[in-house]
Formats: structure tokens, C-alpha cells, sequence
């Protein structure tokens, strides 16, 4: 069970006090957003670049970018330690987690609440990790859409099915009320903003989130 909490929901004008902040948590998710596949912007290569030579823990790069086949790797190469893709953008997602990898960062896909996942599943021998979104990706803060732990099970049995270790996360609303659902229903990486950074202590929030999920898995 492990913890990727969202700097997104952190003071951008002090990131590495923020990172230092969430030294005990497993990732730090940086939420990278182009105005193009979401509505809004955030930060983008030479961000994480500076982020991957402070940062205590490695980075869970989350791109929400048109045209990953050209990006991704490059976050790969800037020192990111997973890189997830969205399926919707990638043109040719095979060759692009290969590229991924062959960065030495673990490779991942993301699918949005209104994505079916069973046309992906062959794409599992290819990656380390799928994103099911509980939110639709754009923003932080948002509701929890508890309808998509179906499509986490969905995912679950499809890993067991293929065999291989390949993780499960989910993103957007995790807190402490939802987290549980998200284990029992097969998560094991669990990114979490407003829950971790709106607590009093960064810190304190991780290790709750962790014991819940251990809990409930
Ligand atoms: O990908 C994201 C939004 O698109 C963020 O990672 C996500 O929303 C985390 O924030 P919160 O835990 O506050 O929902
Ligand atoms: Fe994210």
C-alpha cells in the first residue's frame, strides 16, 4: 500500500519544503497539465527537472498532455521515477511505455471516469501501473466518483488474469472516508492532495492514509 501525495494541493512557492514535507509517503505526484487535454495549466519539464534533484522521494510524473508520445519520455529522462500517460492522448501507447522504460522509469496509463478499460487490457505486459481517475483529471479538490471502483475491479482481475505485477492507483477525492473503498476494491497506490497537504501535518495525514488502506485491502 502506498502513498503518492499531490503537490498540487501544496504551497508552489515553496516545493521542495513541500516534498521535504511528505518525506515518509512513497511518491509525490506532480500533476503536469498542458490547457489543451485538461483545462488548465500547471507545470511542465524544467519544474520537474528541478523538483527530481530535491525531492527526498521519487516523483509519479501524472502527464494530462495532448501528445505524449512526443513528452513523456523526456520526464523519464528528467529523473521521474513513473511516468503515466493518458490513453485517450497516446497514439501508440505500446511503443511509448517501451520508450518510457527503456528511460528507467516505470511506465504507466491513466484512463478518465468515462473511459472503458477492457480495450487496454492487452497493454498490461507493457506497463507497471494503471490509473483509474475517480475525478475527471483537470483539478484538484474535486469529489470522489466512487462508481469507478467497478472498472478498479475490472483492473484487478485482469492483472490477476495476466499475471505480473502491475499496480493499481487512483486519483482525485482519496481521503480519509474513501480511501477504503479504494483498497477493497484492489488499489494499492492511492495519490492523495487536499487530504494530505489541507491536513495540519503533511506527515501525520500519509502514515493515516497508509494504516486505512492496509486496513481495508
Ligand atoms: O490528477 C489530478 C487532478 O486531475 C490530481 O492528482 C488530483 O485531483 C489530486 O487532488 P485531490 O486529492 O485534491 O483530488
Ligand atoms: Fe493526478
Amino acid at each position: 500500500m502506498q502513498i503518492s501525495p499531490s503537490i498540487l494541493a501544496s504551497d508552489f512557492a515553496n516545493l521542495q519544503s513541500e516534498l521535504e514535507a511528505v518525506g515518509n509517503a512513497d511518491w509525490a505526484h506532480v500533476d503536469v497539465m498542458d490547457a489543451h487535454f485538461v483545462p488548465n495549466l500547471t507545470l511542465g519539464l524544467p519544474v520537474v527537472e528541478a523538483l527530481a534533484r530535491v525531492s527526498p522521494i521519487p516523483l509519479d510524473c501524472h502527464l494530462m498532455i495532448d501528445d505524449p508520445d512526443r513528452w513523456a519520455p523526456g520526464y523519464a529522462e528528467a529523473g521521474a521515477g513513473s511516468v503515466t500517460f493518458h490513453v485517450e492522448a497516446a497514439r501508440d501507447p505500446v511503443s511509448l511505455a517501451r520508450a518510457i522504460r527503456s528511460e528507467g522509469a516505470r511506465a504507466a496509463f491513466a484512463v478518465k471516469p468515462g473511459t472503458d478499460f477492457a480495450p487496454y487490457e492487452d497493454l498490461l505486459p507493457e506497463v507497471d501501473m494503471v490509473l483509474v481517475m475517480t475525478v475527471e483529471p483537470g483539478f484538484g479538490g474535486q469529489s470522489f466518483m466512487a462508481d469507478q471502483m467497478a472498472k478498479v475491479r475490472q483492473v484487478r482481475s485482469a492483472v490477476a488474469r495476466h499475471g505480473g505485477d502491475v499496480w493499481i492507483q487512483v486519483d482525485g477525492g482519496v481521503s480519509a472516508d474513501t480511501i477504503g473503498q479504494c483498497a477493497e476494491a484492489g488499489a494499492d497506490v492511492f495519490v492523495a492532495g487536499s487530504a494530505v497537504y489541507g491536513a495540519d501535518r503533511a506527515a501525520d495525514a500519509v502514515e493515516e492514509l497508509r494504516e486505512l488502506a492496509r486496513r481495508h485491502g
